[in-house]
Parts: C-alpha cells; structure tokens; sequence
C-alpha cells in the first residue's frame, strides 16, 4: 500500500516508528515531516500531506499530533479526505468499516506508541462494509443531502 505520513513536532517520535513500521511490514512509505521535534506548524506538513492523497498519489494516510485533532481539522478541509482521530483500537476499526475513514489521526500525547502501531494496524487491515454506511458516507460530502 501507498502511505503518506506526517504530523508536528509533538508527533515526531511516533511518526519515525510508525514509518520504520510500515517499511518493514513492505507499504511504500513517504514522510511528509517534519525532519525534527523542534515546534512547527502541523499546517505546513499536513497541507501538502493531504494534496497528495487528494491527487491520488497514496491509499492511506496517518498523521499524528499531540491531542490528533489539529492534523485531523487540517486534513478533513480536503473534499476526498475521511480523517479519523482514533485513541482506541475500536475506533480505528469502526472509522474503517463504517466511514471509510482514508487518513488515521493520532494523539501521540495521550497514547502508547505500542498502541498507535497497533491502531494503525487495525486501520491498514480492516474493510468499508459498505451496504447502509455507502449512503451515509456519500452524503459526507454532498451539503445539500
Ligand atoms: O494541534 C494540536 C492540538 O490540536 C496538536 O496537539 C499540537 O501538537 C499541539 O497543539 C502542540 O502544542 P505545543 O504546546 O506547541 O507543543
């Protein structure tokens, strides 16, 4: 799978796992930053992150921040982007099965990073069930549903 990942200075360690992670497990991987955990502007990493995920060029994306929320609010400003702010395994499966969540939004502040691998995981391998959640989730974007 094509992945594109990226997040803030309050992500950086968990981001460089997660990618060594994904390489080893043999997605294609490409890193967005930032390059260090000096402050930075989440902005100016997931703005570009998602543009690419938007033109097509990656199946999934995973973004981590100190709470999830600032990478997530950026990324979902993005018409073919369902970012999910997952801090439990159950929600990386149901933003799967139920939303077709495309982007998994991290809060490296609030969990283990064993348990961001293991969300990630969860998210990368787990299907849309389609059926009554197709309608609900093409409606995401239709504002005049
Ligand atoms: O944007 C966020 C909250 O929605 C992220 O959690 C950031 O990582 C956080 O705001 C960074 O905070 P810091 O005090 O500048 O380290």
């Amino acid at each position: 799978m094509k992945i594109a990942i990226g997040g803030d200075h309050a992500g950086f360690e968990y981001k460089n796992v997660i990618l060594d992670y994904l390489k080893e497990k043999g997605h294609e991987v490409k890193d967005f930053g930032p390059e260090t955990d000096e402050s930075c502007d989440y902005p100016d990493y997931i703005h570009p992150l998602a543009q690419a995920i938007e033109k097509g060029e990656f199946d999934k994306g995973v973004i981590i921040c100190g709470s999830g929320v600032g990478v997530m609010l950026v990324a979902n400003k993005y018409q073919s982007i369902r970012a999910a702010l997952c801090w439990r395994k159950e929600i990386a499966e149901l933003s799967r099965q139920h939303n077709n969540a495309n982007v998994i939004a991290l809060p490296a502040r609030f969990i283990s990073v064993e348990d961001a691998i293991s969300f990630v995981d969860t998210f990368l391998n787990t299907e849309f069930e389609g059926g009554r959640h197709e309608r609900r989730v093409e409606k995401i974007s239709r504002k005049d549903a």
